[in-house]
C-alpha cells in the first residue's frame, strides 16, 4: 500500500536530514501512528507520502505508483485517493460546514463546476451522509468561524472523506483540542477506518491515544525510525529511546 525504500529529505545542504534513509512497508487497512519530539520529521514524513514533499534520495511507492515517476495529472489523481486532515484544519472560515465539506471534491472535478459551486445528486448525498457521520448535519449551514476546534475537525474529517479515499494522513488532527475531545476525534477516525477500510496514518503527540488506537506504532527520532512495532510491543524503554 505505502512502501518508503532507502528515504532521505534534507531540506538544506549541509543540515542533518528531516528523513534519515527510512525504509518501510504499510500494509492496507492498518491504523499507524507516527510518535516523536517536535522536529523528528513526522510532518516532513506524512507530506512525502501525498507527493507534498519530494524525497532527496530513495523512493516512496503509494498504491503501486512511484511519486518520482508520476507526471502531475497522474499525482493529482493519487491524491484524491489519500484524505489529509490537519493541526489547524486549513478551512475556509466564513463559508458553510456544507461548502467547506464540498471542496474535498474539488481535485475530482473540472475547474469551471467548482467556480460555479456546481455539485451532482450524488456528491450532495455524499456530503449529507458524512455530515451526518460526523455529527454535524444539524450545523450544515453554520459558519464555520462559529464553530469549537472539535466540531472544525469533524469538519476537517468529512471534507477528507467525500473524496472517498483509500488512505488518510494526519498531521497532528488532535494537537490543538483538549484530551476528551481528541480521545473523541480518534474515536470518530478509528471507526471510519474500520468501515470504510482505510489505510491510516496520523502524526500523534499524546502516547496514550496512540496506544490505544492504533495497530502500529512507527517511533522517529532525529529523520530515523528507532521503533516500529505494536502497541503491546512497545516497552517503556523504547517510549525513552523515541523521546531522548
Ligand atoms: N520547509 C522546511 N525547510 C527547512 N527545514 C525544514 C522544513 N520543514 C521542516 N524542516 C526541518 O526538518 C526537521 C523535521 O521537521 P518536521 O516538521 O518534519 O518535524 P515534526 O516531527 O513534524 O515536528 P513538530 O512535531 O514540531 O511538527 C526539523 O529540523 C525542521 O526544522
Amino acid at each position: 500500500m505505502l512502501s518508503f525504500k532507502n528515504v532521505s529529505v534534507v531540506y538544506e545542504k549541509g543540515e542533518a536530514p528531516a528523513l534519515n534513509n527510512i525504509n518501510l512497508e504499510i500494509k492496507p487497512e492498518e491504523f499507524v501512528c507516527v510518535l516523536g519530539r517536535s522536529g523528528a520529521g513526522k510532518s516532513t514524513f506524512i507530506r512525502t507520502v501525498n507527493g507534498l514533499q519530494t524525497p532527496t534520495d530513495g523512493r516512496v511507492t503509494v498504491l503501486g505508483n512511484e511519486l518520482n515517476c508520476l507526471k502531475e495529472k497522474r499525482l493529482r489523481k493519487l491524491r484524491s485517493e489519500i484524505g489529509m486532515i490537519f493541526q489547524h484544519f486549513h478551512l475556509i472560515p466564513r463559508m458553510s460546514v456544507e461548502q467547506n465539506v464540498y471542496t474535498g471534491r474539488f481535485g475530482q472535478r473540472p475547474v469551471w463546476k467548482n467556480m460555479l459551486g456546481l455539485f451532482s445528486e450524488e456528491e450532495k448525498r455524499l456530503t449529507d451522509s458524512y455530515l451526518r457521520e460526523v455529527g454535524l448535519y444539524e450545523f450544515r449551514g453554520r459558519r464555520v468561524e462559529r464553530l469549537s476546534g472539535g466540531q472544525k475537525q469533524r469538519v476537517g474529517i468529512a471534507r477528507a472523506m467525500v473524496q472517498e479515499p483509500s488512505i488518510l494522513l494526519g498531521d497532528e488532527p488532535v494537537a490543538s483540542l483538549d484530551p476528551t475531545t481528541s480521545d473523541h476525534i480518534f474515536q470518530l477516525l478509528k471507526s471510519l477506518h474500520l468501515k470504510r477500510k482505510l489505510t491510516t496514518v496520523i502524526n500523534v503527540h499524546d502516547i496514550e491515544l496512540a496506544e490505544k488506537f492504533a495497530t502500529r506504532i512507527i517511533g522517529l527520532q532525529n529523520g530515523e525510525i528507532v521503533f516500529n512495532g505494536t502497541p503491546s510491543e512497545m516497552t517503556k524503554t523504547d517510549l525513552q529511546h523515541i523521546y531522548k
